[in-house]
C-alpha cells in the first residue's frame, strides 16, 4: 500500500536544513479509508507553554520496543502503562496494514537511500496526533536523540485560512517562514533532525471544521545511547 518509489524519486531540500516533502506516498483511496478509521479514543492532551495538541498509543516492533527505555524512564513507563505497543488490535484494519507495512525494511530502506542516514540501526516508533482548534506546537528542532520524523497528514481538505501547518523555519523566530505545509493527504514530509530544524505547527484556526490529522514516524537514534 505504500509507494515507496515517491519516497526514492523524492530528493532532500538542503535549505534551510535537510528535509524532504513527500507527495502520494499512499493512494487517494487509502488515504480516505485510513482518514474514515483514525482513531478517536484514548486521546491525551499534551500541553504547555506554546504547545498543545493530543496524541494516543504510540505503536513499535518487538525489537524496537525493548531498546526504548534506554531513552528515559518515561518510556518505560508507557510500555507499562500500555500506551507504547507492538499490539495492533485497536487498530481498523487498513490501519494495522500500513504500520505492518511502516515496520518492514523496504520502508527504513527507502528513507534510508533519500536521507543518507542509517536508519536500520535506529529504533522507530509511530504515533498519531490529532490537532484541534487552538492547538499549536512552537518553534523547536526535535530531541537530539531523533534522527529523523516522517509525518504524514491524512485531511482531504485543509483551506489554508484554517492554520495547523508544519511551518518549516530558518531560524527560532516562528516569522522566519520558508515554507508553510498544509496537512493534506497526498503529503507527507521527512524531517532530519539537527542544530537547526527548527519547525512549528501553526496554530489550527477557530474557523476550520476538522480535526488535523497525523501520524508521526520517529526515528531515534541509538549509537550515541548506551545500553
Ligand atoms: O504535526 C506536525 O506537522 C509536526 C509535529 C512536530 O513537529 C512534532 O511532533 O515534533
Ligand atoms: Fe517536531
Amino acid at each position: 500500500m505504500l509507494n515507496l518509489n515517491a519516497i526514492y524519486n523524492t530528493v532532500m531540500q538542503e535549505v534551510p536544513y535537510q528535509y524532504a516533502l513527500i507527495q502520494n506516498l499512499l493512494s487517494k483511496e487509502d488515504s480516505l479509508e485510513l482518514a474514515a478509521s483514525f482513531p478517536q479514543e484514548q486521546f491525551q492532551l499534551s500541553a504547555g507553554e506554546g504547545y498543545g495538541y493530543l496524541w494516543s498509543q504510540m505503536f513499535a516492533n518487538h525489537h524496537d520496543i525493548s531498546v526504548m527505555p534506554k531513552f528515559g524512564d518515561r518510556w518505560l513507563e508507557r510500555i507499562v502503562d500500555g500506551t507504547l505497543t507492538s499490539d495492533l488490535s485497536s487498530l481498523s484494519s487498513i490501519w494495522c496494514q500500513l504500520i505492518k507495512e511502516l515496520w518492514q525494511p523496504a520502508y527504513r530502506e527507502a528513507l534510508t537511500a533519500m536521507s543518507g542516514l542509517q536508519l536500520q540501526d535506529c529504533a522507530m516508533v509511530i504515533g498519531f496526533r490529532r490537532y484541534n482548534i487552538g492547538h499549536l506546537h512552537r518553534p523547536h528542532t526535535d530531541e537530539a536523540s531523533k534522527a529523523l520524523t516522517h509525518m504524514l497528514y491524512f485531511n482531504e481538505y485543509w483551506p489554508q485560512d484554517w492554520g495547523g501547518c508544519l511551518r518549516i523555519l530558518k531560524d527560532a523566530q516562528p516569522e522566519s517562514v520558508f515554507q508553510d505545509i498544509p496537512p493534506l493527504s497526498d503529503t507527507s514530509v521527512a524531517l532530519v533532525r539537527s542544530q537547526n530544524s527548527w519547525h512549528m505547527v501553526t496554530p489550527v484556526a477557530s474557523s476550520a471544521q476538522k480535526s488535523r490529522l497525523a501520524l508521526r514516524v520517529t526515528f531515534f537514534h541509538q549509537a550515541n545511547q548506551s545500553v
